[in-house]
C-alpha cells in the first residue's frame, strides 16, 4: 500500500505540473503583450497618452470580466478540461490577430514606414485584443479550479501549497516575458496542457447549472415577495422561499456561493489601489533620478512575489499559527488590505520629498516668462509695469517669473530703447529670447512639466551668423531657436556643423531635467567650449530607491490578499460551482480597474500626495467594513453540507459508493502517515 501511495503521489505532482506550468505560459505570454500594449497604442497607431491609458485599462478590465463566460460555460456546459482547450486556441487566434494587426507593411503601400490606412489596424487589434482577453480570462478561473479539482477534499494543506505554487507560476511567467518573445507561448501553452491530458481528475459539468442557479434565485426572489404577508411564517434564509420548487442541494450550493459573493463587495478597493502602481507609481518614478524605472516596474513585483510567497507560507505563516494565533484566510486578507493601504501612505511621503524639489509650475490662470540674452551686451530688461532684469550677454534671468495677467510690455535698455508688446500664453511657461538683433526679439514655449519617462527634454539658441547642423536635429537659422528633444540620462554628444567647419558638444544628463543651450559666434573657434547653458527645469534628485518600501509594502499586501483570495475562493465553493467562484475573485480585480478608469477620467487632486493619502483612507475604511463582514462569516466545508443535504435527500447508491472510497482512501493516507511517522521513529 505505502508503495502503491508513493507513486500516486508521484504521479499527482507529474500532473499538477502540466497545469502549473500550463499557468507559467499563459501568463508569460499575457504579461508580455501587455507590456507592449501603451506602447504599440502610442508609436504604432499613434493615439495619445490618455487614449492609450483608456483603451489599456478598460482591456485588462475584460480580462478579469470574461471569466465570468469561461466559468458559465466551464460549469455548464464544456466542463474545464475542454473549456480551457478551445478557449486558448481562440486566445492564439487573438494573439496571431494582434501580431498581424502591427505589420505595417500591409497596408503601407508608399513604404513610408508608417501604415495608410490606421482603420485597419485599429480594427484588426482590437479584434485580437477582444480575442485574447476571451481567452485568457475564459481559461482563468477553470485552470485555477482544474488544478483544485486534482485533490481531494482532506488533502486541505497540499491544495493551499498548489495554489501558492500556482500563483509563483504566475509571476514567474510575467517576469520571463519580460525577456523572450510573447507569442511562441500561446502554443507552448496549449501543448503543455494537452500532454497531461489522460492523466487529469476531470469532473463532468452539471447541465446548464448557471441557468438553475438564476432560475432558482428568481423564483426565491418572486415567492417571498407573494408571501410578504406577515401571517406566513420566516424562514431561516431567503434562499429557503425557492423550497417549494427546487431542490436542496442546489438551494444550499446557492446559499454558499452568494454567502461568498456578498463578502466579495468591499474587495474591488484593494485593486484599485493595487492597479495604480503601474499608472500613478510609474509618473511618480517619472519625477525621480536613478535608472531601473523599466525594470522597475516591469521586475519588482513578480521578483518579490517570488521571494516572499515562499517566506510566508513556510516561515510567517507556520510561525504564527505556533505563537496559538488564529491567522484565518479571511484576517490574512484584512493584513493584506491594510499593507496596500500602509504601501500608499509610503507612495504619499515619497511624493511629499519628491514635491519638495519640483519647479513652482504656473496655476492655469498665471503664466511664467524667462529672458535669455544672445545680445553682445549686458542688458537691463524692463517688464511692465514693474520687473526689472539686469542680464548678461549669453545669459538668463535667474528664474521664471510669474504674472497674473497676459499682456505684457518688454523694454530694453539698448540705444534707441527697444520696446515690444507681448501677449503670454495662461497657465504657459514662455522664455523671451533676446538674439543678436534685439528688435526682433521673440517668446518661446517652454515644457512645463517634467520631461517623461526621467527623459530630459533640450533645445539650441544659435546665436552663429549662419545656419548650423546639430546631429539629429534639423539645421537652425541664425538667432533662431530649436524646439525641445528628448534625451535620454547619461552622457551625450552632439556634433555642430557649418559647411566644412565642426565642432563637438558633450554634455553630461541627469533625469527630468530641461535645458537652453546658447551657441554664440565664436563656437568653431573655441571648440564648442562657449556654449552656455540655461537650466530651465532641474533634474530629479530624489531617488527611485525610495520607492522600494511601497513595491515591498504592496507585495506584502498582494501575497496575504491575493493568494490566500484564491485558496479561499475554490474551498468555499460547492463543486459545481468552483470555477463560478473563481470568476466572481477576478471579477473583484475587474471591478478595480474599471475605478482606476473613473478615477483618472474624473482627474487628479491638486496634491498628489493628498490623493494617496485618500486612497489609503478609503483602503482602511473598507478593510474595516471588511474585517466586520468576515467576523460573522463561517467557514464551511462544501463537501460535508452537500453530503449532509444529500443524505436528508436519501442518498443515491453511487454517490454512495464514491464517497465510500474516498473515505477509505482518507483513511489509508492516514494509516500510511502514520506509518512512515513510526518508521521514521
Ligand atoms: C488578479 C490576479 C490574481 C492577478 C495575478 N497577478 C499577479 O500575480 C501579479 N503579481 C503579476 C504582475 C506582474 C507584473 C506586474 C504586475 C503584476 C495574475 O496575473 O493572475
Amino acid at each position: 500500500t505505502l508503495f502503491s501511495n508513493k507513486k500516486k503521489k508521484r504521479k499527482k505532482i507529474c500532473y499538477i505540473f502540466f497545469i502549473v506550468v500550463n499557468e507559467f505560459c499563459e501568463r508569460f505570454s499575457y504579461y508580455g503583450m501587455r507590456a507592449v500594449l501603451v506602447l504599440y497604442f502610442r508609436y504604432f497607431l499613434l493615439w495619445d497618452d490618455d487614449l492609450a491609458t483608456s483603451i489599456y485599462h478598460a482591456f485588462v478590465a475584460l480580462c478579469y470580466l470574461t471569466p465570468i463566460l469561461g466559468a458559465i460555460i466551464a460549469d455548464s456546459w464544456l466542463g474545464k478540461f475542454k473549456t480551457i482547450i478551445y478557449l486558448s486556441i481562440v486566445y492564439a487566434i487573438g494573439q496571431v490577430t494582434m501580431a498581424i494587426s502591427t505589420i505595417h507593411d500591409i497596408t503601407d503601400a508608399n513604404r513610408d514606414g508608417t501604415p495608410d490606412n490606421f482603420t485597419f489596424h485599429i480594427a484588426l487589434s482590437m479584434l485580437g485584443l477582444i480575442l485574447i482577453a476571451l481567452g485568457t480570462g475564459g481559461i482563468k478561473p477553470c485552470v485555477a479550479a482544474f488544478g483544485g479539482d486534482q485533490f481531494q477534499e482532506h488533502q486541505s494543506r497540499q491544495l493551499n501549497t498548489f495554489f501558492s505554487v500556482f500563483y509563483l507560476c504566475i509571476n514567474a511567467g510575467s517576469l520571463l516575458s519580460t525577456l523572450i518573445t510573447p507569442l511562441k507561448s500561446v502554443a507552448s501553452t496549449l501543448m503543455v496542457f494537452i500532454a497531461g491530458s489522460g492523466m487529469y481528475v476531470k469532473t463532468d459539468p452539471e447541465g446548464n447549472i448557471m441557468w438553475s442557479v438564476c432560475k432558482c434565485i428568481g423564483f426565491a426572489i418572486k415567492n417571498r415577495f407573494r408571501h410578504r404577508s406577515s401571517s406566513y411564517p420566516k424562514r431561516e434564509h431567503w434562499m429557503d422561499w425557492a423550497n417549494e420548487k427546487y431542490d436542496k442541494l442546489l438551494i444550499a450550493q446557492i446559499k454558499m456561493v452568494l454567502k461568498v459573493l456578498f463578502l466579495y463587495i468591499p474587495l474591488p478597493m484593494f485593486w484599485t489601489l493595487f492597479d495604480q502602481k503601474g499608472s500613478r507609481w510609474t509618473l511618480q518614478a517619472t519625477t525621480m533620478s536613478g535608472d531601473f524605472v523599466s525594470i522597475l516596474i516591469s521586475t519588482v513585483n513578480p521578483i518579490l512575489i517570488l521571494t516572499l510567497v515562499p517566506i510566508m507560507d513556510r516561515l510567517i505563516f507556520p510561525l504564527i499559527q505556533k505563537c496559538g494565533l488564529n491567522f484565518s484566510p479571511l484576517k490574512r486578507m484584512t493584513v493584506g488590505m491594510l499593507f496596500a493601504a500602509m504601501a500608499f501612505v509610503s507612495a504619499a511621503l515619497v511624493q511629499i520629498e519628491i514635491d519638495k524639489t519640483l519647479p513652482n509650475f504656473p496655476s492655469s490662470s498665471e503664466s511664467q516668462l524667462k529672458v535669455v540674452n544672445t545680445y553682445s551686451t549686458t542688458l537691463n530688461v524692463t517688464i511692465s509695469p514693474n520687473e526689472h532684469l539686469l542680464i548678461e550677454s549669453f545669459g538668463s534671468s535667474a528664474d521664471y517669473v510669474t504674472f497674473d495677467h497676459q499682456d505684457i510690455t518688454v523694454s530694453l535698455n539698448t540705444n534707441p530703447v527697444i520696446t515690444k508688446a507681448f501677449s503670454l500664453i495662461k497657465g504657459g511657461r514662455q522664455t523671451l529670447i533676446i538674439p543678436s538683433d534685439p528688435t526682433v526679439m521673440y517668446l518661446k514655449e517652454d515644457v512645463k512639466s517634467k520631461p517623461r519617462e526621467g527623459k530630459n527634454a533640450i533645445r539650441f539658441v544659435n546665436g552663429y551668423t549662419a545656419d548650423l547642423n546639430i546631429t539629429n536635429l534639423d539645421s537652425i537659422e541664425p538667432s533662431a531657436t530649436t524646439n525641445y528633444t528628448l534625451v535620454n540620462q547619461g552622457k551625450r554628444d552632439f556634433v555642430l556643423r557649418h559647411g566644412e567647419q565642426w565642432c563637438e558638444f558633450s554634455r553630461k544628463f541627469g533625469f527630468g531635467a530641461s535645458y537652453t543651450f546658447l551657441i554664440p559666434s565664436t563656437v568653431f573657434s573655441d571648440d564648442c567650449e562657449s556654449i552656455t547653458e540655461v537650466e530651465d527645469m532641474k533634474p530629479n534628485s530624489v531617488h527611485m530607491a525610495l520607492q522600494i518600501p511601497q513595491y515591498f509594502l504592496i507585495t506584502t499586501g498582494e501575497v496575504m490578499f491575493s493568494v490566500t483570495g484564491l485558496q479561499f475562493s475554490y474551498s468555499q465553493a460547492p463543486k459545481n460551482m468552483k470555477s463560478v467562484l473563481q470568476a466572481g475573485w477576478l471579477c473583484t480585480n475587474a471591478v478595480g480597474n474599471i475605478i482606476v478608469l473613473i478615477v483618472a477620467e474624473l482627474g487628479k487632486l491638486p496634491k498628489q500626495w493628498a490623493e494617496y493619502l485618500l486612497f489609503a483612507s478609503l483602503l482602511v475604511a473598507v478593510s474595516i467594513i471588511f474585517s466586520i463582514m468576515a467576523y460573522f462569516y463561517t467557514y464551511i466545508d462544501p463537501a460535508e453540507i452537500e453530503a449532509q443535504v444529500r443524505k436528508e435527500q436519501g442518498l443515491e447508491p453511487e454517490e454512495m459508493e464514491k464517497e465510500t472510497l474516498e473515505m477509505e482512501e482518507k483513511d489509508e493516507d492516514q494509516k500510511n502517515e502514520q506509518g512512515v511517522k513510526q518508521t521514521k521513529i
